[in-house]
């Protein structure tokens, strides 16, 4: 229903000019108290010494001179966190200040008397009185706007479940402090006012869906009791909108105690950390940390180069080694690792000598000694620790024995006058004979010589980790069923030998990582980041088990979120099916919420009813009803006339100002499709690695490079049968062909591909 009744718009309108002179004057206000505390943080600076009272008279006027310093930085630091506070405070105050709020609720309390009215936005807006004429859409209050239909409603407080009647739902259209329209509705949150946001063009920025916020979409937003909240959502249901209005959510629910440093997310790759970047600072928070797993366990180890998204995507595996990626990335081996590190307790830790100039300087065999000469119930953290504290002690000790050696003789022998007093405490430091200065440089110089051998016990180096992650390879026949896993032993150790050159080229595979990396921790008794209080996990199916039973342990003090779309694997590896089961064993069930988001709003109905039946054992997948036209498919009888066909539409396109995609299998074909495209004159971009940055217009971009994104249009290019034939595609072929929001063009050679053999035929045009 739409209430565009005259009166009761001029109301509105009236009550809006009211709230925006309110903001303005406190905008005025703000800016004068910023310009204040920031003159007087600047006198404070310029005349810092003169209040501060300085005696350097006997021990108790020092201390009151190091109070008085205190005091004034105090008072500085005071002044600089006013001063930003308000800055913050004011930039907020500009987002609102053309865009108040976007809805009203009236409502009943029970046992109050008449009904209230409230306002909604991305803020809280309170006057001097103190009253609230925006409330912030986080608010426990607010959660009646995106939940109920009209009659009674109950939402979430502080103080427990509250009841209310709700009695009008408006939500209004707002721009540059003008209503441009103002809808009633009945419903949740009503069709119109979602149809008119997701009929806009795409963007190379991802935007806020604050004002359309769909119910089920509120329930993982608000959801706090969760320790593992696990959304499996078809593609474009809003999982990764919602995961981010939830971090917005979290950083205003625990203001005070939890700050965006807190808060990390991984994302699928670069590409998309750029795509959503802008939506918390639109949403008036700080992002969180962002990164990818390869750059997670790719930072802790620099010395190797781990195997990165391309190579994942491109290489070519025999059944063999397959298999053992799998077994690799599984659950189980997770849980080998765990027990082979419990093993280490009483033996088979690979130790290095500690050299010192060259020379063996504690050997391995005395390190082995003294490690497993500590109590049979210490742990390996306490143990390692331990080694650590007598190497240094063994160090310390041999500074004397050390001193007495012909090198540091020759050394001091060889120093220019200048250069040995650079060895003195003070320049005209004194001794009290030629033996005392020998004595004090040689101790100096030896320390200094030490100091490097103490940072390599400090830092474990004396435990040679590459050759105990070979170790443990070579142990897994032994205390592992290889063959319930369908691994023979010869291919194990072929698998093993194969790992080894790879690690002597310094080059990681991405499964080994995790283990490699677990393994130091075990090891070393590293405990993860505690200091972690959320963690993220977007496009979660495309996660081995390993890889996020390692999460877990690496962030054990977070509460863990994770999106997936299990119909949406890039990577085609096995123990995906399992992945739920898997999880499962992670978190304590009671603190375990699933949920599902079944519709699909990035694409129309006609897309999303062609790319749902590309599915064989879909989930549920409801299209939004937006109309479009069909998706096309077009046979072309080669290569140059599918190249043809493709810069026509391309220019059809471009004349309609629509960012198109277009999606190859392959890095190469892009690569291909771009120089073609460039030989006919149409321009467009090549996204060719995780680096770059999405630009409107046209774009040729491999397919595990499009994960999460989304375009107005895309043409899957070369979806012939003799490129996507393996059942295992499927996935790619559904990711692929579900980044389109408006149309949708499938172009290919002899015959199409027969993973799009059983659409229905009612639900695309052909094109020949
Ligand atoms: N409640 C909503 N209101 C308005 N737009 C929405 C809403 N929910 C989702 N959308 C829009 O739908 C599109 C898809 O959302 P999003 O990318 O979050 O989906 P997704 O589930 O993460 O998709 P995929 O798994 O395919 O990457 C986006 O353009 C988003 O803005």
């Amino acid at each position: 229903m739409t209430s565009n009744n005259t009166q009761s718009r001029k109301v509105e309108q009236s009550r809006l000019d009211h709230v925006i002179g309110e903001i303005k004057k406190r905008q005025q206000k703000l800016t004068q108290s910023i310009k204040r505390a920031k003159t007087e943080e600047k006198n404070l600076n310029e005349h810092f010494y003169d209040d501060v009272k300085i005696n350097y008279v006997g021990d108790s006027t020092t201390i009151e001179t190091a109070l008085s310093i205190r005091q004034q930085q105090q008072m500085l630091m005071e002044r600089n966190n006013s001063w930003q506070h308000a800055s913050g405070r004011l930039d907020v105050l500009e987002k609102l200040e053309n865009n108040p709020y976007f809805a009203r609720v009236d409502f009943k309390e029970k046992g109050e008397p008449g009904p209230e009215t409230i306002y909604i936005g991305l803020s809280s807006f309170t006057n001097d009185k103190d009253e609230f004429l925006v409330y912030d859409w986080r608010a426990p209050i607010s959660s009646i706007y995106y939940d109920g239909k009209l009659g009674d409603v109950t939402y979430n407080s502080p103080e427990g479940k509250q009841d209310v009647n709700l009695s009008l739902k408006r939500q209004f259209i707002i721009k540059d402090g003008q209503i441009e329209n103002m809808f009633d509705t009945q419903e949740t949150i009503g069709d119109q006012m979602l149809l008119e946001v997701l009929n806009e063009k795409s963007s190379s920025q991802m935007k806020t869906i604050v004002t359309t916020i769909q119910q089920e979409q509120n329930a993982i937003i608000r959801d706090t009791d969760s320790d593992l909240l696990f959304v499996q959502g078809a593609a474009g249901s809003g999982k990764t909108s919602a995961v981010l209005q939830r971090i917005a959510y979290l950083l205003y629910r625990y203001r005070g105690n939890l700050t965006s440093d807190q808060v990390i997310m991984f994302s699928p790759n670069q590409l998309f950390n750029d795509y959503v970047q802008n939506v918390l600072p639109e949403l008036g928070e700080q992002n969180m940390v962002q990164m990818t797993y390869w750059q997670f366990a790719s930072r802790r180890v620099p010395s190797f180069k781990v195997q990165n998204l391309f190579q994942q995507f491109e290489q070519e595996q025999s059944p063999a080694s397959e298999k053992i990626t799998n077994l690799k990335s599984s659950y189980a081996f997770f849980n080998l690792l765990t027990r082979y590190g419990n093993r280490l307790a009483r033996g088979g830790v690979q130790f290095r000598d500690i050299k010192f100039r060259g020379e063996p300087f504690i050997d391995k065999e005395k390190i082995k000694e003294i490690y497993y000469g500590f109590n049979s119930n210490y742990k390996l953290m306490n143990r390692i620790e331990a080694t650590k504290e007598e190497l240094i002690k063994i160090l310390n000790r041999r500074v004397s024995s050390e001193m007495k050696k012909k090198w540091v003789q020759e050394m001091i022998e060889g120093l220019s006058e200048e250069q040995l007093r650079m060895f003195y405490q003070q320049p005209d430091q004194e001794f009290e004979s030629g033996d005392d200065e020998y004595k004090f440089i040689a101790k100096r110089i030896v320390t200094e010589s030490l100091e490097s051998v103490a940072k390599y016990i400090n830092n474990f180096r004396f435990i040679n980790f590459s050759a105990q992650y070979n170790h443990f390879m070579q142990q897994v026949p032994r205390i592992f069923d290889l063959e319930e896993h369908g691994v023979t032993t010869a291919e194990w150790q072929a698998e093993v030998k194969q790992t080894l050159s790879k690690m002597k080229a310094k080059e990681l595979p991405i499964e080994d990582v995790s283990c490699y990396l677990y393994l130091y921790d075990l090891l070393t008794g590293k405990t993860g980041e505690r200091s972690m209080k959320f963690v993220f996990i977007d496009e979660i199916q495309d996660y081995t088990p390993f890889q996020i039973a390692y999460l877990k342990f690496n962030f054990p003090n977070a509460r863990f979120t994770m999106l997936g779309d299990l119909n949406q694997t890039i990577l085609a590896t096995e123990p995906n099916q399992r992945l739920l089961a898997d999880i499962s064993h992670l978190f304590d069930p009671e603190k375990t919420s699933v949920a599902q988001l079944t519709t699909s709003y990035r694409s129309t109905k006609q897309v999303t009813d062609f790319t749902r039946g590309i599915l064989r054992n879909g989930q549920k997948i409801t299209a939004f009803e937006r109309i479009g036209p069909k998706p096309v498919m077009v046979s072309c009888s080669d290569e140059s006339e599918m190249i043809d066909e493709l810069a026509d539409q391309l220019t059809a396109q471009a004349d309609k100002g629509l960012t198109t995609a277009v999606i190859t299998k392959s890095l190469q074909e892009s690569k291909d499709v771009f120089n073609l495209l460039k030989q006919k004159g149409v321009k467009s971009t090549l996204i060719g690695s995780e680096n770059q940055r999405l630009v409107e217009g046209t774009l040729i971009v491999p397919a595990y490079l499009a994960k999460g994104l989304e375009f107005d249009s895309v043409v899957m290019y070369n979806a012939s049968d003799a490129v996507y034939q393996k059942e295992s595609e499927r996935q790619l072929v559904y990711t692929i062909a579900s980044r389109a929001m408006h149309t949708l063009a499938i172009l290919y050679t002899n015959q199409k591909s027969r993973l799009l053999g059983d659409i229905d035929e009612s639900l695309y045009e052909v094109k020949i």
